[in-house]
């Protein structure tokens, strides 16, 4: 059977917080686990598809204006090869970002990590969060500390192979600008597309926010996703999306909201986060986020 891609709510900025452009999107938003948001006016790709089509490649392997956006592939703990699948990527935390990216492309980041925070904080507020248990519950991530990971994506055509594993994305919100199809979402146990939409970044709740709600009467759904086999027309560029997180910090604990308001620790963030490393990658990188980031990350966007 086939069912047509989903339809998702649709979302600007308006000052501090989001204009959803139907009555209850927010709600069936955070319901779905994802919806489009419109790309603010002054918002540059640039930097981050420069980065998505260069760093996998050796620095004096084009142009001098792009060779700072070259040479990830050999930094350890930053570039990832993804053996099962087509996709090969840069994940980055913060304080690697200000050590390894150019100005334009650290800029772009701190815009894409400033409206994670600003939908954690709508969604808190749209489920009756008290405004006082944000930062704990958050592990500060609501105030930019926690973890604050960009993400750039290549899917390497070549590769017979999915594009990327079915995964839950760890944290509490992801920012995700593509440009292609190949991202699908598991709905009812059916892979169904999530196409594009020009102009918007499509936004998803993670594992850790779906937990945190998981108590409430009206829980946050983390949409299970993958990208399926990529395979762009002969001489059309490989697919890449790039991506921010907002993340618990990878050391202490993760919480729950009871209905009647009350908030508990309920597992370590560590143990959490290797389960998802596990689940997801089935290959050499469980500790992803964990051991290297232990007195990493605070301060700051992160
Ligand atoms: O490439 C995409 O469209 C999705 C990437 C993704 O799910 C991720 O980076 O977590
Ligand atoms: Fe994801």
């Amino acid at each position: 059977m086939s069912t047509g891609a989903m339809t998702l709510q649709r979302a600007s900025v308006q000052g501090t917080g989001l204009a959803f452009h139907t009555e209850g999107g927010l709600p069936q938003a955070l319901q779905d686990g994802c919806f489009l948001l419109a790309i603010p006016t002054g918002f540059d790709p640039w930097p981050g598809i420069t980065l998505c089509r260069e760093f996998y490649r050796a620095p004096e392997e084009g142009p001098d204006g792009t060779r700072s956006y070259r040479g990830f592939r050999t930094l350890e703990g930053v570039y990832f090869d993804r053996e099962h699948f087509q996709t090969e990527h840069v994940l980055i935390d913060g304080p690697g970002r200000r050590r390894h990216f150019p100005r334009e492309l650290i800029t772009m980041t701190e815009q894409m990590g400033e409206l994670t925070l600003l939908v954690l904080r709508c969604a808190m507020a749209e489920l009756g969060i008290a405004t006082a248990l944000w930062s704990e519950i958050t592990g500060g991530a609501v105030d930019g500390r926690g973890t604050h990971w960009f993400a750039a994506n290549h899917y390497r055509s070549e590769r017979a192979q999915l594009g990327c594993a079915p995964h839950k994305d760890t944290g509490f919100v992801t920012v995700l600008y593509n440009e292609e199809p190949g991202l699908e979402a598991s709905v009812d146990g059916v892979w169904v597309p999530i196409d594009p939409a020009p102009g918007h970044f499509v936004v998803n709740f993670g594992g850790a926010f779906e937990l945190l709600t998981a108590a409430l009467s009206r829980p946050v759904r983390a949409i299970l996703h993958q990208v399926r086999q990529c395979t762009p027309a002969p001489g059309a560029a490989d697919r890449f999306s790039f991506a921010a997180f907002a993340n618990p910090p990878a050391v202490g604990d993760l919480y729950q909201v009871g209905r009647d308001g009350s908030a508990a620790a309920v597992r370590s963030s560590a143990d959490f986060l290797r389960e998802f490393n596990e689940q997801t990658w089935s290959d050499r990188h469980a500790d992803f986020g964990i051991a290297q980031s232990v007195g990493a990350g605070r301060g700051g966007l992160s």
